[in-house]
This record gives structure tokens, sequence and C-alpha cells, in this order.
């Protein structure tokens, strides 16, 4: 595998920033007004990811694209969106919406986190390096994988005043992982409770994907192959015992850090998590990686806000795709949304510039549509912002 310690040396961004060739032949009149600001670099999120998907090798992208099963949530989670409108408020007055908030108490300049991904390092040399210092850019905060390339401490270390919660899978496992995660600084644990075992990955199966583990084994320092394959196993739950919402209620009791039920898409889940002792929870299916066909997150945000009722915060993701997405989702009930893979495309199409340029896109089409929708904060976003599309 390449040899992660090394930063990348060559930033992707800048050897094929596709902006490049329309700046050189804007140059000429760069002196007259623009009707759209001429800076380098990625103008939308479809050009970052277009450069993300055609340089990655064809495995990879089915790791990062794929679904579960026939892929009925991932199309889901998309169609979802398309279903609401939002409703526009003309002549408000709004020319300066704010999208300051906090989240557990984590100061964010926009209601956005990255979420967590493992195997970072097959997209990036930098993987969660690079995504720690882009959020520390932003302003906005990083969940840092367990099964990441990088370990909890070399990211920390990496983007020392940044915020970090540290992702963790319920298994035997945890309270040595939640410590090490305390010891290096994290504020919080978000624990995945919707992967007792890898979902049905057909393309992964299909393409025979079989990466080197250590891409996945950045908390694993000092294991041996051997090891890392079996921690792996456990990680894919294909050995180990799958805990019960009990058992992680002791555990994380123990722990002596807030935590983040993340994979909740019903109301019945939702009291079982804040039962267990949960701060926050995130409405998500996993991008659709995991049970197949399950609800699509967006359909699921509604039912688990009413369940929530106020007593934790609520964070979400799966589908998230454009800056109006984040608004749609916080007007469902959403306090922060978190950005799996459009964070992914981001740090492949740039490392650390490409995630930065990703979020402050996502934040730039945010801003815009709260404009226009007539919302001044984020914090005032709510139902009677969005409208159900007639079928
Ligand atoms: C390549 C990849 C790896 C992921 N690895 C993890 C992981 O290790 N732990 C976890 O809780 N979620 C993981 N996820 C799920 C994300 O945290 C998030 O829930 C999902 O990407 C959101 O959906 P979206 O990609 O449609 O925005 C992963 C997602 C992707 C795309
Ligand atoms: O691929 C995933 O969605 C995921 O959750 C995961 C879990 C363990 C290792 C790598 C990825």
């Amino acid at each position: 595998m390449t040899d992660l310690s090394t930063p990348a040396t060559t930033d992707p961004a800048l050897r094929a920033d596709p902006a490049e060739s329309a700046e050189a032949a804007l140059r000429a009149d760069a002196a007259g007004p623009t009707m759209y600001p001429q800076e380098s670099g990625f103008a939308a999120l479809g050009e970052i990811r277009d450069l993300a998907l055609q340089q990655l090798s064809p495995d990879v992208v089915d790791y990062l694209e794929g679904g579960a099963g026939a892929e009925a949530t991932l199309r889901a989670n998309r169609t979802a969106f398309d279903r609401w409108a939002i409703r526009p408020r003309p002549m408000s007055g709004v020319s300066a919406p704010a999208t300051a908030t906090s989240f557990l108490g984590i100061p964010l300049a926009a209601p956005l986190l990255t979420a967590p991904f493992g195997g970072d390092g097959l997209f990036h040399d930098g993987g969660h390096l690079a995504v720690a210092r882009a959020n520390a850019a932003c302003g906005t905060a990083s969940i840092v994988p367990e099964a990441g390339s990088y370990s909890y401490e070399r990211v920390a270390e990496e983007a020392p005043r940044a915020a970090r919660i540290a992702q963790l899978h319920p298994f035997d496992h945890f309270g040595e992982r939640a410590a090490r995660a305390k010891r290096a600084g994290y504020s919080a644990l978000c624990v995945t409770v919707d992967c007792p075992t890898a979902g049905f990955r057909v393309r992964n199966r299909v393409n025979r994907f079989n990466p080197d583990l250590g891409y996945f084994a950045g908390n694993n320092e000092g294991a041996d192959a051997p090891q890392v394959a079996e921690m792996f196993e456990r990680l894919l739950g294909l050995s180990a015992p799958a805990w019960d919402w009990a058992r992680l209620a002791e555990a994380a009791g123990r722990c002596g850090l807030p935590w983040i039920a993340k994979g909740v898409l019903t109301a019945e889940a939702a009291e079982r998590a804040i039962e267990a002792g949960a701060c926050a929870l995130v409405v998500s299916n996993h991008g659709a990686r995991q049970l197949d066909p399950a609800p699509a997150s967006l359909d699921a945000l509604p039912e688990v806000a009413e369940a929530a009722a106020g007593r934790v915060e609520i964070a979400f993701d799966s589908g998230v795709r454009t800056g109006a997405d984040v608004f749609t989702a916080l007007a469902l009930g959403a306090d922060v949304v978190l950005l799996g893979r459009l964070a992914v495309y981001g740090l492949a199409a740039g490392g650390e510039v490409g995630v930065r340029r990703t979020v402050e896109l996502v934040v730039e089409e945010l801003r815009t549509v709260m404009m226009l929708a007539g919302v001044a904060s984020v914090g005032e976003l709510g139902p009677r912002d969005v409208l159900r599309r007639p079928r």
C-alpha cells in the first residue's frame, strides 16, 4: 500500500484543475466585469465528483458508489429529496443568512460535519488527515472512523484545535477504543448501531474487492497481517457477537463521553437509543450500504424527530448531494447534516483543498437557498419551509 505517513506530493486538484482552461481563456479580458466569480478551482460539486470518479480505480469507485442488495435504498435516498420543494418567501429582506450553530456543544460555522468513512487512504493519501484540516479551515467538524487509514491520535495531532468526534463499532474492543479517543481529546463518540454485520454489497463481491487491509487499520498499530485480518472480520461482524442496546448502554455509560447513535430510522430505535443514554441520533441508512431495502433516510427523519421530541440532538445523512438538500433536511427536523460521499468526492478530487471546496460550495448554495426562502438563520428552519410535491 501507499506509504500513509508521507503527505501526497501532487495535489490532483492542482494537477487536473477543470477550471484551469476556462480560466486561461478568460485571462485576456479578466479586467472586465464578470457575471460569476472567476476564481480558480472547482466551480460546482458535480465537477468534483466527476474528477474523483475519473481518478479512482473501478473497484474503488464501486466500493464508494455502491449500495447494498438491489440498491433500492440507494435510489430511494435520492428520490425522497425529489419529493420535496422549498417554499419561497419573496421580499423577506434576508440578505445575510446565518449558518452558525452548534452540535453537542461543538461550535460550527455551518450545520455540517463530515461523516465517518473507513478506508480513506484508498481515496487520497492524506485520508482523514486532509479531511480534518479541511474541517478546521471551514469551522466544521470531523467524525473520525475507527476503520480509517490513520489512528484517532494521528488525526487529532493533524488539526490540534479542531473539534472531533470518534466513530466506533459496538464490539468487544469498545472500552479500550473509547478510552483512547478520550485521551486523544475527542469530545464525543459516534457509535454505529446499524452495522452488526456489513451489508450485502454485490458490487464488491462481483469485483472480488480485496483492498489492502492496512487502509482500514489505522487504529491497529503494531498488529500483524493475520491480526488485522481478524480485526477486520470482527469489524464486519463476521465473527464477533453482535451487541444489543443494554450492552451498549453499559459500555457507553462507563466511558465518560457523550455518545451519538448513528443509524436510527424508526421511532422505536430512537426511543431505545435515548433510553440507552444517547445524547444525539444520526438518522441514517448508512448511505444505503447496510439494509436494503430500507426506508429512505429523509422519509424516516420526521418520524425520528417527532419521537425524539427535543430530548436529543438530531443529525442526518444519506443521499445529501446539494446545499438545498441540507436545507430540506434541516427543515424536516435535523439540527446538522453529515456529508458522506460528498466529502469522499472532495477528498479524492483534491485532498484537503477538495474537501474544503466541497464544504464551501454546499454552504454557498445553502446560503443562497436561505435568502430565496427568506430564512434568516438555520435555527429557524422548520416544516413550514418545505412542501411535499403533488405526485
Ligand atoms: C466509502 C464509505 C465508507 C464508510 N465507512 C463507514 C464507517 O466506517 N463507519 C460508519 O459508521 N459509516 C461509514 N460510512 C457511511 C457514512 O458515514 C454515511 O452514513 C454515508 O456515507 C451517508 O450517505 P451518503 O454517502 O449518501 O451521504 C461509509 C460510507 C462510505 C461512502
Ligand atoms: O463501508 C462501509 O460503509 C463501512 O461502514 C465500513 C465498515 C468497516 C470498514 C470499512 C467500511
